[in-house]
């Protein structure tokens, strides 16, 4: 895996870094990619890289449970991912894997991947790498533990929730081929097994939460970017960096 020269550095110095955690089905990629977009900021999709190493190492033919196998594979993974939330792609070796890395056998195996402290600690280097060197005034993280670990200092931190039932939901409509009580087991699995290792349940201290159970997409949306305008406008009294989004 690549080992950014920034690791351990603060994230994105001069870059406004919007924080964004949630559960899975929460609305974290289609909303950050959307407030991407009204921003002009650069959005990044931190669960890619978790799902493209489980792609990887299940390509390999290796067991994802095995922290010592997954780590193993972990030292030859050429992973890129595209900050441009018109144009998003990930890449494996070269491999576009945009597409691969969202397959129901993806996100079981993933789970066992993001469990192993080792691959957190260098996708965690990565990612700050990344928002450093995205070349945009911002750019929207989300993931599981930006708000905590990741980007703790961002000027706006929010943790996206929904009811499980909703999320459930909303995922079960994207996957049409496959039977709904499977997808909502899968998804509350996933969660179950996710928040075992960090804590995106609850709000930590600072983090605000937008609530998305009876909000329509839109409405989610602007939600969040009413979030970040009022957080950037505290921390910029004379407005002279708040962006417009409208
Ligand atoms: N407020 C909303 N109202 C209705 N549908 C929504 C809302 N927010 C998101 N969606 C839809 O819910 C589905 C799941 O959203 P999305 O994939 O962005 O979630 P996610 O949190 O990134 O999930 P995962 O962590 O599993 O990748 C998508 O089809 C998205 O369009
Ligand atoms: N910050 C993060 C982001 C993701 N994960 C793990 O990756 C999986 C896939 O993430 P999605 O956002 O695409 O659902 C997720 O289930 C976690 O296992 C993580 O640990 N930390």
């Amino acid at each position: 895996m690549t080992d950014p020269s920034t690791s351990g550095q603060p994230t994105g110095a001069g870059t406004v870094v919007v924080a964004l955690d949630g559960p899975a089905g929460s609305g974290k990629s289609s909303v950050s990619k959307q407030v991407a977009r009204r921003l002009g900021y650069g959005y990044l999709d931190t669960g890619a890289a978790y799902r493209a190493l489980a792609w990887h190492a299940l390509e390999r033919g290796i067991d994802t449970s095995d922290a010592a196998s997954v780590l193993d594979v972990s030292g030859d993974f050429d992973y890129a991912i595209s900050l441009d939330p018109d144009s998003y792609w990930v890449r494996v070796g070269g491999v576009d894997v945009t597409d691969a890395i969202r397959e129901p056998r993806v996100s079981d195996a993933v789970s066992g991947v993001a469990r192993v402290p080792a691959v957190r600690q260098s996708v965690n280097a990565l990612f700050r790498a990344l928002v450093a060197h995205s070349g945009r005034p911002g750019v929207v993280v989300e993931g599981r533990d930006i708000t905590t670990v990741v980007a703790p200092d961002a000027p706006v931190r929010i943790l996206l929730t929904a009811a499980p039932e909703v999320r459930a939901a909303r995922r079960s409509a994207e996957l049409t081929t496959q039977d709904a009580a499977a997808v909502a087991a899968a998804l509350h699995r996933r969660d179950a097994s996710d928040s075992s290792v960090v804590d995106f349940l609850t709000a930590a201290p600072g983090v605000e939460v937008v609530d998305s159970t009876d909000l329509d997409f839109d409405q989610t949306v602007d939600a969040v970017l009413g979030v970040i305008r009022s957080a950037l406008s505290a921390s910029d009294p004379l407005q002279t960096g708040a962006p417009d989004g409208r």
